[in-house]
């Protein structure tokens, strides 16, 4: 049977998941924007977003959500956090009962603290619900180099009918159970993208940038599991395969957000010049009122917190980092671990 795809949210990531899904099912793509949907449909390409690369030229797209939804079978959703519940009501007016939908985004809801697949949920109540995540730069996707990622869903076999609408030559798709897991590691290891930007930005080394991946992979498992994800998830792509890609890659808007910082420009001005998204920005406070509920510590999720409103700069966050109390390095795996 043929699957006919909704892919909401024409950013980079939206666009290039569509282009991909586009080679095996009928999809169509929806844009905020009629303009960018008007540009996709006609011309096969978002000039605002990925200037350099044609698109498939059987992928529609539409600013109608009624046009895009009502038909589909799968929806996958790939808008920023702030903006997803607000979609995601729009989308739920359209859904056909028990269509699968499928969350591209790596943030938490500020207000609520709810993972994007909890804010499904919660606006299409009994719809099955799953994350597409991992270390998954949208721009060297599309140029076509090699890359894995995870789709987490509870139901296994659902996952598993997935696994080739998402693939590509070029893209690998595992499975997971663990959605919680998935979830947490794609949100957090934006702030510890920033962190290591920050790194970057005051001239540290690479020793810096392995110790802030390293220990902000602990961090991010200790919160991870103490809010239900299975450990080994946080050790696989969409923990520290995302983190890794996400702390290093020149192409992340994480990072570059750090880096700035790290420069010592203010946080208003490198996210204004900016027309994408930097989750970890509105994850960082967020990641630290999680760890303050769940009682663990994140050091470095609340020095990104500190830097980003303004109350410590990148040197003083990273000189209080190094002056902590001493203590064993006591991984991830146990909650109350420091
Ligand atoms: N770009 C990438 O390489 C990857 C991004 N992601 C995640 O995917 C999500 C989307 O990211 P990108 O596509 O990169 O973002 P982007 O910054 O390239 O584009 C954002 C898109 O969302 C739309 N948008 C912005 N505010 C909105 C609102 N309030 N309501 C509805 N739509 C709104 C914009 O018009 C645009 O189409 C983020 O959570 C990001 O972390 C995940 C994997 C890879
Ligand atoms: O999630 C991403 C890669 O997997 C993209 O990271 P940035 O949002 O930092 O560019």
């Amino acid at each position: 049977m043929e699957i006919r795809v909704a892919v909401v949210g024409a950013g980079s990531w939206g666009t290039t998941v569509a282009h991909l899904i586009c080679a095996h099912a009928p999809t169509i793509l929806w844009a905020r924007e009629e303009a960018v949907a008007e540009q996709i449909d006609r011309e096969h390409r978002n000039l605002r977003y990925l200037p350099d690369h044609p698109l498939h030229a059987d992928l529609r797209a539409t600013s109608s959500m009624a046009e895009a939804v009502g038909g589909a079978d799968l929806v996958v959703m790939g808008v920023p956090s702030h903006g997803f519940r607000s979609t995601m009501e729009q989308v739920a007016e359209h859904l056909r009962p028990w269509v699968p939908v499928i969350s591209l985004t790596k943030g938490l809801e500020q207000s609520t603290r709810l993972r994007m697949s909890q804010v499904v949920a919660e606006v299409a109540p009994g719809h099955p619900v799953g994350v597409l995540t991992g270390p998954n730069l949208a721009k060297e996707i599309l140029a076509g180099h090699a890359a894995a990622t995870v789709v987490a869903m509870a139901d296994v076999s659902m996952a598993e009918a997935l696994q080739p609408i998402f693939g590509a030559d070029n893209l690998r798709v595992y499975t997971n159970t663990d959605v919680v897991g998935a979830e947490m590691g794609g949100a957090l290891k934006n702030v510890i993208a920033i962190a290591s930007g920050i790194a970057d930005g005051i001239g540290a080394s690479d020793n810096t940038r392995a110790a802030v991946i390293t220990r902000g992979l602990a961090e991010l498992t200790r919160l991870g599991v103490a809010m239900g994800g299975e450990p080994m998830t946080f050790a696989g792509l969409a923990g520290m395969g995302d983190l890794i890609a996400t702390c290093i890659s020149p192409q992340s808007r994480n990072r570059h957000v750090g880096e700035q910082l790290g420069r010592g420009r203010s946080l208003e001005d490198v996210v204004a010049e900016m027309d994408m998204v930097a989750e970890g920005v509105k994850a960082a406070p967020v990641a630290v009122e999680l760890a303050e509920e769940h009682g663990v510590e994140m050091p470095i999720a609340r020095s990104v917190a500190s830097v980003c409103a303004g109350e410590q700069t990148a040197i003083e966050a990273y000189r209080s980092l190094l002056a902590r109390s001493r203590r064993p390095e006591v991984y991830g795996l146990d909650p109350g671990g420091r």
